[in-house]
């Protein structure tokens, strides 16, 4: 396990452009290395963040990157609730990911058969591991500590064997999704969370310092063999006490 870093922003606007250098050190690195770059998006308030960040690049190569969706809510894809739908119209129509490289899941399908056909995807793209092993995963956390569609307390936690799983009763709506499990976000080569906003900050010092009662979702977060990163804003690090990074600006991951 490589060390975790808690790298603190001003604020989101300072923090975008070090989200989108790491992107592109780890897809230059994975495609020097492996001969391309496998991706995995979460929703939220991160969908605006890094098609913003990653537009801006001068003319961003895409053509050789893979993209999964950490998780997914089990809606059609014109939905404003679709996570795939929001990137589709904020960043993918706008770089060249082939069409072929973006594993979408199949949002016509009841929630069981649709975790199954998304296992079925991501198999076929990693085909030699028990776990897919992403080059990298973007992720988000509620306020409620949950990350991907993993929530507190909720049975999917203790998965062990599925790559997806289904959920029909999420907390936040829309009830239905589909998840990464655990066994697959820890498996990554790198992780990264994005968190901002004054929201955050009291889960933001549980999973980060520690609590009394079960660990929230997004503390179970930890790569056997990758790097973890927190990359959060000073609002959503108020109430930190531990020792963070506070890179100047133009900073690499
Ligand atoms: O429902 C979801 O929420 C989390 C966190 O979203 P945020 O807007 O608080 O950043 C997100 O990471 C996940 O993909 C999404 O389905």
């Amino acid at each position: 396990m490589a060390a975790r870093r808690v790298v603190v922003f001003p604020s989101s606007a300072e923090l975008g452009p070090v989200l989108a250098q790491l992107v592109t050190s780890r897809a230059e690195k994975a495609i020097t290395g492996r001969g391309r770059f496998t991706l995995g998006l979460s929703g939220g308030s991160l969908v605006s963040m890094l098609s913003k960040e990653l537009l801006a690049l001068p003319d961003p190569d895409c053509s050789k990157w893979v993209v999964g969706f950490c998780d997914e809510r089990l809606v059609p894809f014109d939905d404003p609730e679709s996570t795939y739908g929001l990137y589709k119209s904020h960043l993918f129509s706008k770089v060249n990911i082939p069409d072929s490289g973006i594993l979408t899941i199949n949002s016509s399908l009841p929630v069981n058969e649709c975790a199954e056909d998304y296992t079925r995807k991501l198999k076929e793209v990693f085909p030699d591991d028990d776990f897919p092993v992403f080059d990298l995963l973007l992720l988000g956390m509620g306020p409620d500590g949950h990350t991907c569609s993993l929530f507190p307390e909720h049975p999917l936690l203790e998965e062990t064997e599925k790559i997806v799983a289904p959920i029909s009763d999420s907390p936040k709506p829309p009830p239905q999704r589909v998840t990464m499990t655990l066994p697959v976000v820890n498996s990554a080569r790198c992780v990264a969370f994005v968190s901002t906003g004054g929201s955050k900050a009291p889960v933001l010092k549980e999973v980060l310092e520690g609590r009394e009662g079960p660990a929230f979702p997004a503390a179970r977060v930890v790569p056997t063999n990758g790097e973890l990163f927190w990359l959060v804003d000073d609002p959503a690090a108020a109430s930190l006490t531990i020792q963070v990074e506070r890179p100047g600006s133009g900073a690499k991951l």
